[in-house]
């Protein structure tokens, strides 16, 4: 989920949350603050249907479903992020919650005054001094009201900065750090979504393309793990060059590495798997630094279609034996395990 709003969408959204938040046995804090903001903003499928349910069911969420729900749908995020903006939400939600009271005191306060200066002006006494007052507390009560705003506006900027942390994180989160490739856990979930939504017909399917470099102890040992690194990083570059618009291709382990093609046909998947190979093969990594080329890096690969029901772990583990085929039929090829 991401968080793009802009102050004014923020502030709409948060207009609607806080009388839903408002309504439950669990209190207002920023974890359910963040399951409304997102529940209204209508963009969590998946966490409205499971919130509507509960709602259904009993009528209310209390802090261990509340929680649940966060945990479940939102806070996707690594646990320092998480604690640090539930603490920022924390201040910045205790901030507007003080300057509410503020203003229900200040309104009492301007009700009680006009109160007065109406008797007055019955009574039909003081009328000029009951003018005045009247006007100065209207004015200092337009100064309330601006300082109030102007905190309420503070706040929103608040939340928005806290926000974008939170998508900064979660987009993270999904990158492995040394390539920029998406990592495993962003792999598992788009496999995960690719194939629930795939359907029946024609020659297209989810194919897979796993690979895992050649050796690579032995390029480790010779050459020491900060080349190894830098073989990592041209193999990732090749993969993200080579990867047709919509593939998606990942590194799921330290040098083992996969591209999912959501719709392709087998023929195509295996010359793209072909393809890498290729480059990869022709490729000279030079270590910075150094002036000698490398002997040539390798990568054996393996190639599958997804079959119509399998899970993402079946379907995996074929992509998994057809590279276990290439490194044993020699390393540096590409094997096809058709359905
Ligand atoms: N430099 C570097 N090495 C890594 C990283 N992750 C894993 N490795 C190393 O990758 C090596 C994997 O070696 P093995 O799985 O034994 O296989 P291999 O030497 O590649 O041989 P085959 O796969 O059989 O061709 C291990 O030595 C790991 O330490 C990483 O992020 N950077």
């Amino acid at each position: 989920m991401k968080y793009e709003d802009s102050i004014e969408q923020s502030a709409e959204l948060l207009r609607k949350a806080l009388p839903l938040m408002s309504r439950q046995t669990a209190g207002l804090h920023p974890v359910s603050y963040a399951i409304w903001y997102d529940y209204v903003s209508n963009r969590n499928p998946d966490l409205r249907q499971a919130i509507d349910e509960v709602m259904a069911r009993s009528g209310t969420l209390d802090e261990t479903t509340t929680r649940h729900l966060f945990d479940r749908h939102v806070a996707d995020i690594d646990a320092d992020t998480a604690a640090r903006v539930t603490e920022g939400f924390q201040r910045v939600l205790g901030h507007m919650a003080t300057s509410a009271a503020q203003a229900g005191t200040d309104t009492a306060r301007f009700g009680e005054t006009l109160g007065r200066l109406s008797t007055a002006l019955d009574q039909g006494d003081g009328h000029a001094d009951a003018v005045a007052e009247a006007l100065a507390e209207t004015r200092a009560m337009q100064g309330n009201m601006k300082a109030l705003q102007d905190r309420f506006d503070d706040s929103q900027k608040q939340i928005m900065a806290l926000r974008e942390e939170v998508r900064k994180a979660r987009e993270e989160s999904l990158l492995d750090a040394l390539t920029g490739l998406a990592n495993r856990r962003a792999f598992d979930q788009r496999l995960a979504a690719c194939l629930a939504s795939t359907v029946a017909g024609g020659e297209s399917a989810p194919c897979l393309l796993v690979g895992d470099i050649d050796h690579f102890k032995k390029i480790n040992d010779t050459w020491g793990h900060p080349f190894g690194d830098q073989v990592i990083k041209a193999v990732a570059a090749v993969l993200k060059a080579l990867a047709p618009q919509g593939a998606l291709p990942a590194r799921v382990g330290g040098e083992e590495f996969a591209v999912l093609l959501p719709e392709s046909a087998l023929p195509d998947a295996q010359s793209l798997a072909e393809m890498v190979r290729q480059r990869i093969s022709a490729a000279r990594i030079r270590r910075h630094g150094a002036e000698e080329t490398l002997a040539r890096v390798t990568l054996s690969l393996g190639v599958t279609r997804h079959k119509l029901g399998e899970s993402p772990t079946e379907f995996f583990q074929r992509a998994d034996q057809a590279l276990y085929a290439s490194k044993t039929g020699g390393r540096d090829r590409v094997t096809v395990l058709a359905a």
